[in-house]
């Protein structure tokens, strides 16, 4: 029996990736178009659903201000294009949120700010308050400072970043086309289209082409890899038809679409991803903090006895009990040096420890697997 795609309506965290053929036509931003997605979004919010936008379109949108020419830019050309769009691309999505009530904030990423494990934690973090206050994030990639060894390139794979980053159970492509084909059916009229991808096999990788719209990036090929990153992060992911009006809505009532299964969900995805880490040194905790993390809390530096090796902030360590019990292993927000000189202390005790102030625990139960 065919598998079952999910539903746009079940989703409870939810990143959206906005191509930048969808907000930047002939005439320059397409502020209709917008005011019909950010329509969308907003009901989506009501509905309790937590929404990132990650939206391409800076450099579309600078370049036209800048007179620059069509096709590819040098990078530099590029980079001073993204950096005149970015303004307008954020202030577009304010607007057309603010009406309903609804409050952005600009994030802007390279591709080391998830490499990078410190940062990553951070911008995770920021994405995490955001949310709880029920900000709406627009992230864009970083184009003024990515040159082209540490960029991603592309918002597809950024976008499937963000999703596994804050925990989406669901990512949406909106895109130019409806979905994944067995060809690309821009150039191939026998192009079959696929509605549910259960696995993500070779073959189905094989279809990935290239765009053929002049302000695109990547084409299938950058939506399959996103796609290999968010089901293995448990992450459903959708591509649709992005440019008909109010288009989550559209997908809602069952316009056609590629929808690729997650493998299990966000959740336990990142604490196989945490399992799967090779210990950098050991936390000996105490049988009071014990007791606590066995109650799903996080571990705090009153609880922790000693810290054993050398790590950094962000890095896995192993969990061990009063009588050397290994009880599972973190990601520490602090660095070795800084939980010895905490340990033992209450965390309103931090700041005039360190000098300067720091997050409450020093594992997050988020971050932990026992
Ligand atoms: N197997 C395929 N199925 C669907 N589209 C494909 C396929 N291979 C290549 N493509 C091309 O990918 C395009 C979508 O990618 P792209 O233009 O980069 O979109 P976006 O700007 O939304 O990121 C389609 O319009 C199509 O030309
Ligand atoms: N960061 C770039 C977007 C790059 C990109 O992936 O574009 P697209 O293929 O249209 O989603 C910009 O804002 O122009």
């Amino acid at each position: 029996m065919a598998a079952l795609a999910p539903s746009l309506n079940a989703a409870r965290r939810l990143v959206i990736k906005i191509g930048s053929a969808l907000l930047v036509g002939p005439d320059g931003l397409r502020s209709q178009w917008l005011r019909g997605l950010c329509g969308d979004v907003a009901e989506w919010r009501r509905r309790q659903c937590d929404v990132v936008l990650v939206s391409s379109g800076s450099i579309a949108l600078g370049r036209r201000v800048l007179d620059l020419p069509d096709g590819p830019l040098p990078l530099e050309q590029a980079q001073a294009a993204a950096a005149v769009g970015q303004i307008r691309l954020a202030r577009a999505y304010e607007e057309a949120l603010a009406p309903h009530g609804v409050k952005t904030a600009q994030i802007l990423l390279t591709l080391e700010d998830s490499s990078n494990r410190r940062r990553y934690l951070n911008s995770r973090a920021t994405l995490q308050t955001l949310m709880s206050l029920g900000v709406v994030p627009i992230v864009n990639e970083n184009d003024t400072v990515a040159t082209d060894e540490i960029r991603f390139g592309d918002n597809d794979r950024l976008a499937a970043q963000i999703a596994v980053t804050c925990g989406a159970d669901q990512l949406l492509l909106l895109s130019d086309v409806d979905g994944l084909y067995t060809a690309n059916p821009k150039t191939d009229p026998t192009a079959r289209h696929l509605p549910v991808i259960e696995y993500l096999t070779p073959e189905i990788e094989a279809m990935g082409g290239d765009p053929v719209s002049g302000l695109s990036k990547g084409g299938m090929k950058t939506k399959l890899m996103a796609a290999r990153t968010a089901v293995s992060g448990g992450c459903a992911m959708a591509i649709a038809e992005g440019s008909v009006d109010r288009p989550l809505t559209a997908v809602m009532n069952g316009a056609r679409s590629s929808w690729f299964l997650a493998e299990g969900d966000p959740q336990a995805a990142r604490k196989r991803w945490i399992a799967a880490m090779k210990p950098k040194g050991t936390l000996v905790i105490d049988a009071g903090a014990m007791q606590a993390l066995q109650h799903g809390k996080s571990l705090l530096p009153a609880g922790v006895v000693t810290v054993a090796e050398t790590f950094g902030r962000g890095e896995p360590v192993k969990i061990t009990g009063p009588e050397g019990q290994s009880l599972g292993c973190g990601l520490s927000r602090y660095t070795a040096d800084e939980i010895r000189r905490i340990a033992g202390n209450h965390s309103g005790r931090i700041e005039a420890i360190l000098g300067y102030p720091g997050r409450a625990a020093v594992i997050h139960r988020d971050d932990m697997v026992l």
